[in-house]
């Protein structure tokens, strides 16, 4: 019964309008397979991995792509911002095919009309070899919180009082046994932030935890993505998570959470994202 009518595994790209997800999902088309992942686990500061592979250039024709021969990265033009009304589909071959669905950030209100889309894919997903990121050297790390920590719905062990200042509902699922892992679910989840807009990270840290606490998606892999790194005004790893107090959402998610940093610009950390959607879409290779 492999694979016969199945869904191709689906990666539901969020965040606030401007945040460079449409940029972000034109770059992931275009980056080659195989060479070029820099930077260690998290590819985090100091060492944000995967700009186009073979410490090179985006491949002719795409966006952005140079003529001739060029060491670095030809950075993608500015261009004006488009605000995405709809979605997009985006497919990627890792080889599998995975499909990324963007959704604009001015479609906030009616992202949870995708999610149930995910309970589709949940059920006909799986199959795959269960290799979880974490376990692989260069590979970003899902963050699971403090080392056997319970989830707040679990009886308590969290940095703060189960369910104190969050969404309702937080925590109040059981945990799924695939959460102990990333494993290939069929169905992922990356999370677009802009971290070089300060003003930006109230709302969007709002959007997260709404996303975060969204039924549907309680036992998908998430991956937060802090975009535009390539901007001056950059807010580091260590700044935005604690802004967005990102050690307190992990521990209460009911999700593995994995955090980058990335510039869909330069191409900083892109390789490092298809990786991990790589490994949380039950791709081994
Ligand atoms: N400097 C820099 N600019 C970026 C980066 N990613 C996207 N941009 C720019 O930011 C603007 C918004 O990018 P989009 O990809 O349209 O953002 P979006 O998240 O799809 O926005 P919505 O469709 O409104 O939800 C565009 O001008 C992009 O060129 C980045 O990593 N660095």
């Amino acid at each position: 019964m492999a694979g016969a009518g199945r869904p191709a595994p689906t990666c539901l790209l969020l965040g606030a309008a401007g945040g460079g997800k449409s940029l972000l999902a034109r770059r992931l088309r275009h980056i080659r397979r195989g060479r070029g992942h820099r930077g260690g686990p998290g590819g985090g500061a100091g060492g944000p991995g995967g700009r186009w592979p073979g410490g090179g250039r985006e491949p002719a024709g795409s966006p952005g792509a140079a003529e001739g021969s060029g060491a670095r990265v030809r950075p993608h033009p500015a261009e004006p911002p488009v605000p995405q009304v709809g979605t997009n589909l985006t497919d990627l071959r890792l080889p599998r095919k995975v499909t990324v669905r963007e959704l604009g950030g001015c479609m906030g209100p009616i992202w949870p009309s995708y999610y149930g889309e995910c309970s589709a894919l949940l059920v006909s997903g799986g199959g795959g070899t269960g290799t979880s990121p974490g376990g692989r050297a260069g590979t970003p790390v899902p963050s699971h919180g403090p080392e056997g920590r319970s989830r707040p719905g679990g009886g308590g062990g969290g940095a703060r009082a189960q369910g104190e200042g969050l969404p309702r509902g937080w925590g109040s699922a059981p945990a799924p046994a695939a959460l102990r892992g990333v494993g290939p679910l069929g169905f992922a989840l990356a999370f677009v932030v802009d971290a070089a807009n300060p003003t930006q990270v109230s709302s969007s840290c709002v959007q997260l935890l709404s996303v975060l606490s969204a039924e549907p998606l309680a036992s998908v892999p998430v991956l937060v993505l802090f975009n535009k790194i390539d901007l001056p005004c950059y807010m580091s790893l260590a700044e935005m998570k604690s802004l967005f107090r990102m050690q307190d959402i992990v521990s209460c998610a009911t999700q593995p959470i994995t955090m980058l940093e990335t510039s869909a610009r330069d191409g900083t950390g892109l390789a490092d994202v298809l990786q991990w959607l790589r490994a949380a879409l039950g791709d081994p290779r």
